[in-house]
């Protein structure tokens, strides 16, 4: 390099010369270095990817004073005598005997040592102690070697499971993963990946082939003095990690004192370790320096004996000082060693005081999944879907008609959830104006606009933590609020009105909206990126109409929940099956209520509905046509959907084809396709998604009526 020329020729000051010295001993080693090749280490690995990051390490340190050729253990390996050693990657029996094959018996084959780059492990540091963490990798040797290699390098703070092809994961067991450069298993998406890459070689493997095969000493003594610097930087991050250890001690001792509810720990022989001042005030005030001493010197102790001497010990309800408590213990233990228990009361006056505060705020989900009625395939499917979000963490966003249930749902499935007994906090984003919108979800600092509370107060974010939020008619939200509504999705941290510190918040948002807000982004009103993150688990609910076969029964539990029995004419029936439900669910209830009203019969019949809807049918009537269909064939097509519709199934293309009604035409399926298309234009069939399959429409019931085929 420049720099290099213009050192040599103007060697004059110390720095220089010493710049000076170290290039030229850099150079003769390289002149070294280039010396002929007359020995040859050969590598056999795994796999393809492992091959080639150790080769180039071999080369790297190998090169040029030995040859280093390298194979993959699934290709072909020719004859391999001449060569002087041979290095197989992993301690399995079916390498060796691959390698064994192709050397002769006098090479040495030596399994080698690998281990991770140091800086790597940081990642682990950060990981709370006790934590299951499974280890991938491709086969089980492997992934136990890396375990081993970890617990060697005394990372030993986390619960190691091997993993490898063939295990299959629990979605919700596990939060870390380590991998090797690639996850040889399938990741779920919430699995934060550790990627420690390529295990590297061991120095020693290095060192003592690299003597047999002539590396010179001071190019082994340079890549040592590498290497010593890689270690004492982890032994410099290692006792950071111990110091943030003894932080966390502390940190946790001060949770601990700052929870409201008595806590007691003690170790296996019933002496107590650990005891904070709540528990102290009510078990012992009189006694000091409780921690150390039998557990028994706490008043009441006898009532607390089970939870100190017995494992799985159920929950109970005790009275103490004329107050109620639930006493839980949790029995600690470290790999299969029992350390002791930990004790924990709750004041149940409190929480009943609590439940009291959320329900009145209307802070409580209300519905579970048995509230919403319908036995259609359509919505069985929903409901069916909804049930296994719920167990999952991340944001649903549920879309549909007004009416159609999308409240129930987000009930239902914070019910269904594991923040169940959290608390569930619903806003409607259209029925406020924007700052009132904006201080509702965020909360605001003492101060931050005319009128604002003293103290401040906190926003519905912070009041679901450890719940969900349900943010209903979502797609209304100003461009503004979807900004700051962006940020607690991907950071989950708010900052209140006014304010300028972060708070973290802990909670699962479910979002709902009538809008069609794919065509909202495209029109700019919506914001891209906020819709993905919303849309991560999204739930279209059926309209009504698309599950007319579900009205009875709505109607009949609409009743029973009034305690009215009322017998429905035919005629009305028809006209209920034939109207289009815009408002949906909530239309039909508004009509069934407004029926029961004026009627003055045991049976409500057409005069008992309102005009408009009986209007409507009317109009309806005078303008349709009959639809035109080529021949009966088309009847034969409808009559066998509304079989399948009066049984509540729904069809398939290939299924229609070859049911019996259909079968004597012989139908190909694409033929059926283009006939059915034909038969959704004229508003006679409706096809939903693939799994929905064709269901037949109320106008396709009414014109086999009209042929008399039903
Ligand atoms: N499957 C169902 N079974 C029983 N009642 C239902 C069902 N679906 C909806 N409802 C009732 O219909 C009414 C409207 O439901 P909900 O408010 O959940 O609908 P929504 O989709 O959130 O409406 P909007 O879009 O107007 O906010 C409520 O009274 C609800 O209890």
């Amino acid at each position: 390099s420049l720099s290099f020329l213009s050192i040599q020729a103007n060697p004059s000051d110390d720095t220089q010369a010493l710049c000076y010295h170290e290039i030229t001993k850099h150079s003769r080693l390289f002149e070294q270095r280039r010396c002929s090749m007359d020995h040859t280490i050969v590598l056999i690995a795994k796999g393809t990817d492992t091959l080639g990051f150790l080769l180039k390490e071999l080369r790297a340190y190998f090169e040029p004073y030995c040859k280093v050729i390298g194979y993959a253990s699934h290709e072909h390996i020719p004859d391999l005598r001449g060569v002087d050693h041979v290095f197989i990657t992993t301690k399995s029996p079916e390498l060796y005997t691959i390698a064994r094959q192709a050397v002769a018996d006098s090479v040495p084959i030596t399994v080698l040592n690998r281990f991770f780059e140091l800086r790597k492990m940081k990642a682990l540091m950060q990981i709370p102690p006790g934590t299951t963490v499974p280890v991938m990798n491709n086969s089980p040797v492997s992934a136990q070697e890396v375990i081993q290699n970890l617990l060697e390098a005394n990372v030993d703070h986390l619960k190691y499971v091997p993993f490898h092809p063939g295990c299959t994961f629990d979605d919700l067991e596990f939060q870390y993963a380590i991998i090797m450069s690639v996850p040889d298993v399938p990741l779920p998406p919430h699995v934060e990946v550790i990627d420690l890459g390529f295990r590297k070689i061991s120095i020693h493997d290095l060192i003592d082939t690299g003597r047999k095969v002539g590396v010179p000493s001071e190019w082994e003594r340079e890549y040592l003095s590498a290497f010593i610097v890689e270690m004492s930087e982890l032994a410099k991050m290692l006792g950071t990690s111990y110091a943030e250890v003894q932080k966390l001690n502390s940190q946790l001792q001060s949770t601990f004192q700052a929870v409201k509810d008595p806590v007691i720990a003690c170790n296996e022989q019933g002496f107590i370790t650990f005891i904070n001042d709540v528990a102290v005030e009510l078990f012992c005030p009189q006694v000091s320096s409780i921690v150390g001493q039998p557990y028994t010197v706490l008043k009441e102790h006898s009532l607390l004996r089970p939870f100190f001497e017995q494992e799985d010990q159920e929950d109970a309800l005790v009275s103490i000082d004329h107050k109620q408590f639930i006493v839980s213990s949790q029995s600690i233990r470290r790999s299969h060693e029992h350390l002791g228990f930990v004790c924990t009361l709750k004041d149940v006056t409190e929480i009943q005081r609590l439940r009291t505060t959320l329900t009145l705020r209307g802070h409580t989900a209300t519905y579970s999944f048995s509230d919403i009625k319908g036995q259609s395939q359509p919505l069985l499917q929903v409901i069916e879907l909804g049930k296994k979000m719920a167990k999952n963490n991340q944001t649903i966003l549920l879309t549909g008609e007004n009416g159609t249930g999308k409240e129930l749902f987000a009930h239902a499935i914070h019910q269904h959830s594991l923040r169940k007994n959290g608390p569930f906090v619903a806003i409607n984003c259209a029925s406020l104006p924007e700052n009132l919108l904006e201080s509702e979800l965020f909360g605001y600092e003492d101060g931050a606009f005319t009128g604002a509370r003293k103290g401040g107060k906190p926003g519905l974010f912070e009041q679901a933590d450890g719940g969900t939020i349900f943010l209903d008619e979502v797609g209304d939200i100003s461009g503004a609020i979807q900004v700051k509504l962006l940020r607690v999705l991907q950071e989950k941290q708010v900052i209140r009105v006014g304010g300028t510190g972060i708070l973290s918040v802990d909670c699962r948002i479910i979002a709902a909206t009538n809008r069609d807000l794919e065509d909202a982004v495209s029109q700019g009103s919506f914001r891209e990126d906020l819709f993905y993150r919303l849309a991560v688990l999204p739930i279209q609910i059926p309209a009504l109409r698309e599950r007319i076969s579900d009205i009875p029964l709505l109607i009949d539990e609409h009743l029973e929940q009034q305690s009215i029995r009322k017998a429905w004419s035919p005629e009305v029936m028809e006209l209920f099956y034939r109207h289009d439900w815009r408002g949906n669910i909530r239309e039909l209830k508004n009509i069934v209520d407004y029926a029961i009203t004026v009627s003055e019969h045991p049976v409500i019949g057409i005069q008992d509905l309102p005009k408009r809807l009986t209007d409507s049918l009317f109009q309806k009537q005078q303008t349709a046509t009959i639809p035109h269909l080529d021949d009966n064939r088309d009847l034969d097509i409808l009559y066998c959907l509304h079989q399948y519709y009066v049984s509540n199934k729904s069809v398939g293309r290939y299924q229609l084809a070859h049911s019996p009604e259909l079968q004597s035409v012989g139908w190909t399926e694409s033929a059926l396709r283009h006939r059915l298309k034909l038969l959704e234009q004229q508003g006679l069939v409706r096809s939903g998604t693939t799994r929905q399959g064709t269901s037949i429409t109320p106008a396709g019931i009414e014109l086999l009526r009209k042929h008399g085929r039903i």
